[in-house]
């Protein structure tokens, strides 16, 4: 079978791929949730004229000059407005967050007042409307402010709230079975034997899951037997997955079983070995409305790989436009080698010059087992096959590490 391009196995892999059921969920519950339906306002924020300082509603024009005397008719704390009128030469003590009464057009703040009994003293003027947040400054009713599909985070689940909603309509979380395999593997906290290490990559790929919306299954460590592949092939199945990734053993070695016992439990193979790096061995199929993806082993193609494929897959079942690579530009602050074949994803540290611009600086050692440097990477730079070696100050297309 030949290497197929990245972007030939990611439309394959999306190919035909639809949009989860909707759900309801209480809104502080919202957070790393899809919207499935356009969030609109329920009412309008403020939903009156709200003073933004701590201080005194004023009329603009009684202190126009200064110093200027004013009769405090009343107060008004937030949460408490004023019932009355400000007529000419009167004044209302009114806290940040209240309603301006009737009459009064301007904030006067107390740090630029004295107070003296029922008397107040403006020291400065102020021209109209200072301090005074007009009535739906921040949104008003029926505005849609959040469109369907957004992954909401912590800015959008404030923005909901304010706008009323203590329930939100999502998109069902994507299920993600997370299959690490191999006779080397314990789990963290566990004593390996001389032989062995510890798994990392289905921590980093269920972090990844939830991260992007997803709901990650963990199903341990299957040992390099058929039958242990297909024992825990078969809880995928049972743990009514949307997804099975399964983590190494995708190569050609003698103990790489996965995709024989995946084919074993009825998967249908989409595509295996794609060309890039790191991630070569990658394979896609489906067992019935399960999608699958095997990731390789090593623990940098592991992840690369899940940030260019799995997390579009999620986002497609999320009902989220399809995800483009969202490269930008950065100018090389060391050389790099011509390249084969394989697209090519450096791991690399994003600095400033002295001008400010973007300077990426890859890393002289790229081995895919090398997790640390991909920790302490900013971004990958991307190399399409057969680019020419280039020299610092290129430019180059670079991919940010960071989900956001
Ligand atoms: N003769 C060839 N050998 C290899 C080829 C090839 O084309 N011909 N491809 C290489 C490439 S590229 C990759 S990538 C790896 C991928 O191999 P597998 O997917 O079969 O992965 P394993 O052999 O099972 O493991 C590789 C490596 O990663 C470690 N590993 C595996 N799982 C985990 C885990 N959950 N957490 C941490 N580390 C893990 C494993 O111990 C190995 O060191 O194959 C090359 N070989
Ligand atoms: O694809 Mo492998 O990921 O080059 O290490």
């Amino acid at each position: 079978m030949s290497l197929i391009s990245v972007d030939e196995a990611l439309s394959r892999l999306l190919d035909g791929v639809s949009p989860l059921q909707a759900e309801t969920v209480p809104l502080a519950e919202g957070n790393r949730r899809v919207l499935a339906l356009p969030l609109a306002a329920r009412r309008t924020q403020p939903p009156f004229p709200a003073s933004a300082m701590d201080g005194y509603a004023v009329r603009a024009a009684d202190i126009a000059g200064t110093p200027a005397d004013l009769k405090v008719i009343g107060e008004a704390p937030a949460g408490h407005g004023f019932g009355g009128t400000v007529g000419p030469g009167q004044a209302v003590r009114i806290f940040t967050g209240a309603p301006v009464p009737e009459g009064a057009d301007t904030i006067l703040i107390q740090e630029n007042a004295r107070r003296n009994g029922d008397t107040v003293t403006a020291l400065q003027s102020e021209p109209l409307g200072r301090f005074v947040r007009p009535a739906g400054l921040d949104f008003r009713q029926g505005d849609e402010l959040i469109p369907a599909g957004r992954l909401l985070g912590y800015r959008e689940v404030a923005l909901a709230a304010a706008m009323n909603h203590a329930s939100l309509s999502v998109i069902r979380r994507p299920r993600v079975a997370i299959l690490a395999t191999g006779d080397e593997l314990v789990l963290p906290g566990e004593e390996p034997g001389p032989d062995q290490i510890i798994a990392s990559n289905s921590f980093g790929v269920a972090a990844l899951v939830r991260d992007c919306g997803g709901e990650p299954i963990d199903l341990g460590i299957a040992r390099d037997t058929h039958a242990s592949l297909a024992e825990k092939i078969a809880l995928a199945r049972e743990s009514d997955a949307d997804i099975l990734v399964t983590l190494g053993g995708a190569s050609v070695g003698d103990h790489d079983l996965v995709q024989d016992a995946l084919g074993g439990e009825g998967m249908s193979l989409a595509f295996w070995r794609i060309a890039m790096r790191p991630g070569k061995p990658l394979m896609a199929g489906s067992i019935g409305r399960m999608k699958v993806l095997g990731l390789p082993g090593n623990p940098v193609s592991s992840l690369v790989c899940s940030l260019l494929f799995l997390r579009p897959l999620i986002g497609a079942l999320l009902g989220q436009q399809a995800p483009r690579r969202d490269t930008e530009t950065a100018r090389l602050g060391g050389p790099v080698g011509q390249n084969d074949q394989r697209e090519d994803y450096l791991r690399a540290r994003l600095t400033r010059d002295e001008r400010g611009e973007l300077v990426v600086v890859p890393y002289s050692r790229q081995d895919s087992s090398m997790l640390a440097t991909f920790a302490d990477a900013d971004v990958l730079i991307v190399r399409p096959p057969h680019a020419p070696a280039l020299n610092p100050g290129e430019n180059v297309p670079i991919l940010r590490l960071s989900l956001s």
